[in-house]
């Protein structure tokens, strides 16, 4: 069993070069303002001309409005949209017929209510991304190397395509796949030597422990 592997927060041409090294699947740029690995527009746009024709970006949001989006859809010439606040249902829906690129909707995930919440983005996002719930209060709704009761998602059949994601890292994440069976694993934080600052030696690590278990 492996899994298919995105390296979530890359913000220099050396962690891109690294997550294209040792086969990722995807990268994620981050686009909101309050994350340490927020890219602004210039640097997304240098690192998409790195990745072009090697890696697909998928662009990572929080409640992010049209223009917002717009700019930062051209600037990374993203392959896909990451929603990672509360937008609805009708919201995913919204921005893919306006932007016609994938989206991939992040479910925040305490107890099996958020699993079951899956369903409502059946007809309107093309992805499901399962993360740990920060809590109330929290400065990042992601990015914080927090998990959650994987065995919510032992026995899980969905309805999209999916994926796992919150305090993976290299140690954990063959187990990780093991238990849940994920066929897309996502990492920010458990990649870095300090939030913000990826570890090409753990980047490499990681996608070896995901793509050999
Ligand atoms: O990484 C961030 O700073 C971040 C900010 C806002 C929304 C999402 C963010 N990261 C995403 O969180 C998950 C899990 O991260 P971690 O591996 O637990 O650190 C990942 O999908 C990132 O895309």
């Amino acid at each position: 069993m492996s899994a298919r592997v995105k390296i979530c927060g890359v913000s220099t041409p050396a962690a891109l070069d690294a997550a294209i090294g040792a086969g990722a699947d995807y990268v994620g740029l981050n686009f909101y303002p309050p994350s340490p690995r927020y890219v602004s527009a210039q640097v997304a746009a240098s690192l998409a001309a790195r990745a072009a024709k090697h890696i697909p970006t998928v662009g990572v949001f929080v409640d992010a409005g049209d223009d917002f989006l717009a700019d930062a859809i051209a600037a990374g010439q993203l392959d896909a949209i990451q929603l990672h606040g509360h937008e609805p249902p009708e919201r995913a829906a919204q921005l893919r017929s306006r932007f016609g690129l994938p989206v991939w909707k992040v479910l925040s995930v305490a107890g099996p209510e958020d699993i079951a919440s899956a369903a409502a983005y059946r007809d309107t996002a093309d992805f499901l991304l399962f993360d740990a719930k920060t809590p109330a209060g929290s400065a990042l709704p992601g990015g914080m190397g927090l998990t959650f009761d994987w065995g919510l998602l032992a026995a899980y059949k969905g309805p999209l395509p999916w994926g796992l994601a919150g305090g993976v890292t290299p140690a954990n994440v063959a187990d990780a796949i093991a238990m849940t069976g994920a066929p897309l694993v996502d990492v920010s934080s458990g990649v870095e030597s300090a939030p913000g600052i990826k570890d090409v030696d753990r980047i490499a690590a990681f996608c070896k422990a995901a793509q050999h278990i």
